[in-house]
């Protein structure tokens, strides 16, 4: 998907909301345990309440490796049923991967072409020869870790390498990369505080906003500072919105959390 048909599907719906899809089978209601794909019959189950209200859905790939071949056939089902019944969804992998240049080409060929996903989580750790072959890929996404939503961002991301914070120096860096139109980032909405200075080094890129509800990231905070003309951010919530309830009212639930959230971005984007 292009960033404009983004940007278009933003405004249409009025959200840049995008779902988690993490799926835990010790914490979806008990009746679903009896399907034969459980993992993917709650996911098409929260994805038909709530394509209305998202622009996009992350299903972080921990959640279906931790459950073998079966929980990867869930994650091919899954991206099949939204690339085949809702195509106007960005879908992003979260599986933050990265490695020498032909490990990441089989990577990128994993998620990008066999999968089909719009994009795909990397971390920036190995550097340059290490992203570049995701970025190779024509209307696909790399999403870059930049700022991470958790206390140990504060390990590494945030140390001074050559007078300023790594996730600076990653921003800066990355931007001179060949194909860096098709780059994203990841900034935890629990860094908030940090997007002015974000914003100054990639004014128009679109961010992947994770760590609204569940940990206590604030909307308005990364809207007041990270909103660029064209939006420019999907926020991520995922258990606060898949988890609303474990019994069988599950989907509306969740439809109804989201429209909390989607109400919440019309209204900043009527301002
Ligand atoms: O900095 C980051 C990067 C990724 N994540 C992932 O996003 C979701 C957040 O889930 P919630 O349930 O809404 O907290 C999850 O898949 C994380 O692995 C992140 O939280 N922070």
């Amino acid at each position: 998907m292009t960033t404009e048909s983004l940007v278009l599907e933003i405004k249409k719906k009025q959200s840049f909301l995008c779902i988690g899809l993490d799926v835990d089978l010790d914490k979806i209601p008990k009746h679903l345990l009896q399907e034969e794909d459980p993992i993917f019959a709650f996911n098409k189950a929260i994805i038909d309440a709530t394509h209305h209200l998202a622009v996009a859905y992350k299903p972080n790939t921990a959640f279906y490796e931790a459950y073998g071949i079966k929980g990867w056939m869930s994650l091919e089902k899954t991206i099949a049923y939204l690339n085949s019944n809702y195509p106007e969804i960005f879908t992003i992998a979260d599986a933050k991967r990265g490695d020498i240049g032909n490990t990441s080409k089989m990577y990128a060929k994993a998620f990008f072409e066999d999968l089909g996903f719009d994009s795909v989580t990397v971390a920036p750790y190995m550097g340059k020869d290490s992203v570049e072959p995701f970025l190779s890929f024509k209307d696909k996404h790399t999403i870059l870790l930049a700022l991470t939503s958790n206390q140990g961002a504060f390990d590494f991301q945030t140390k001074k390498v050559n007078g300023d914070a790594l996730y600076n120096e990653v921003l800066r860096t990355s931007k001179t990369w060949e194909n860096a139109k098709n780059l994203m980032y990841v900034i935890g909405a629990t860094k908030a505080e940090y997007l002015s200075k974000i914003r100054e080094i990639i004014p128009d890129s679109f961010l992947l906003v994770p760590g609204v509800g569940a940990q206590g990231g604030n909307l308005k905070d990364v809207c007041k500072y990270g909103m660029t003309k064209n939006v420019g951010l999907l926020i991520n919530s995922s258990r606060g919105i898949i988890y609303a309830s474990s019994e069988k009212d599950f989907a509306k639930a969740a439809a109804g959390k989201a429209k909390e959230l989607q109400s919440q971005m019309q209204q900043i984007l009527s301002k």
